[in-house]
């Protein structure tokens, strides 16, 4: 698509990169925003039309989260019926506000938006090896930029698709070649992802991957029902060595410390958070799942979120030119 080529080609020199998807019954409008120290770049597309293209010179960057203050004050989206926002940098949705405009996913306050270190916060990726390993913990598609590959808005329901493929940077670590492919979609009371992971290589590959979907919650209250009976490996004490049993509670609840991989779990889970929200997430191809709240070692926040995440922990396979794919849906119910 046009537009988003030039949303594309305007940023790619850009340190931080934000597109913000929002929907209303009437309306669509996809920006696409990038920062630079001296810079912000700003671009709106309202039903797949470009509105706007301008460069304001200067921003401020003593907000809690480092820029993210300033690019959604140059925002101009319509949020009546929901919004979502995805960083460029670690393809990070970093916000989906439901039609009240409460703000169903967090981001910790020790996130940072330049780039130096993954986003930590929304649903960031764990690509292509989950947790501590061989290369780096969670992998380095968290902290490498994405491409703009479309925007589309099928039926009412805007959205993005993003990309990325082997670069020096990840052959450094990783000595394959891929391409995986990201689309996050918008609908009502609803974000849906989809991820492809593609072996583009002559040779083959594997991986483990997740979705670290950081929502917002009173951890006090919150629990997750649909993990009764699934093989568990506890990662607490010790993350590397991950101590096998199973799961005898109808509702996880996060008293302490949570740190726990969850075997063939279930297509749908459900989150209460505390604050009144009860959210599905379902999902396919996501064949398991982890919770985590890191309680008193992140003193300032671990009140304020809970860490349910789709992930594959068994090593996919895949052949040169195999793809594997997996859906995650997230809807207030
Ligand atoms: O601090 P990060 O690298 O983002 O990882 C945060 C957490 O992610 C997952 O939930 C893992 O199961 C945890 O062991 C890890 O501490």
């Amino acid at each position: 698509m046009a537009a988003a080529s030039i949303v594309a080609s305007s940023f790619s020199s850009a340190c931080s990169s934000l597109l913000t998807i929002s929907s209303s019954s009437s309306s669509f409008a996809t920006t696409a925003q990038s920062l630079s120290p001296s810079a912000l770049k700003f671009i709106a597309l309202r039903k797949g039309v470009l509105l706007k293209h301008k460069t304001l010179l200067s921003y401020s960057s003593d907000s809690r989260h480092k820029g993210r203050e300033a690019l959604k004050h140059n925002s101009c989206v319509c949020q009546a019926a929901g919004s979502a926002e995805i960083y460029l940098y670690g393809a990070c949705v970093t916000s989906w506000k439901s039609m009240d405009g409460k703000d169903l996913l967090f981001v910790r306050p020790d996130a940072v938006f330049n780039g130096i270190k993954p986003i930590s916060g929304g649903i960031p990726h764990c690509f292509p090896q989950f947790g501590p390993g061989e290369i780096q913990q969670h992998g380095f598609a968290r902290n490498v930029t994405w491409n703009l590959l479309s925007t589309e808005n099928q039926a009412g329901s805007p959205s993005v698709t993003l990309d990325i493929e082997e670069s020096e940077y990840s052959q450094s670590m990783w000595g394959h070649a891929f391409k995986a492919t990201y689309k996050v979609a918008l609908e009502a009371e609803r974000l849906r992802t989809e991820l492809i992971i593609k072996n583009t290589d002559t040779r083959p590959f594997f991986f483990t991957t997740a979705l670290h979907t950081y929502f917002s919650a009173s951890i006090g209250g919150v629990s997750v029902k649909g993990l009764k009976g699934c093989r568990t490996l506890n990662k607490d004490p010790d993350p590397k060595n991950p101590i096998p049993g199973v799961e005898e509670r109808d509702s996880v609840t996060f008293p302490a410390f949570v740190d726990c991989m969850y075997l063939n779990s279930p297509e749908e889970l459900l989150l209460e958070n505390g604050l009144g929200d009860r959210i599905s997430i379902k999902n396919k191809g996501w064949t398991d799942a982890v919770l985590w709240n890191p309680y008193l070692t992140m003193e300032a926040s671990y009140n304020d979120f809970v860490c349910v995440e789709n992930a594959k922990l068994d090593k996919v396979h895949l052949q040169p030119g195999e793809s594997w794919e997996a859906k995650q849906v997230i809807s207030v119910v």
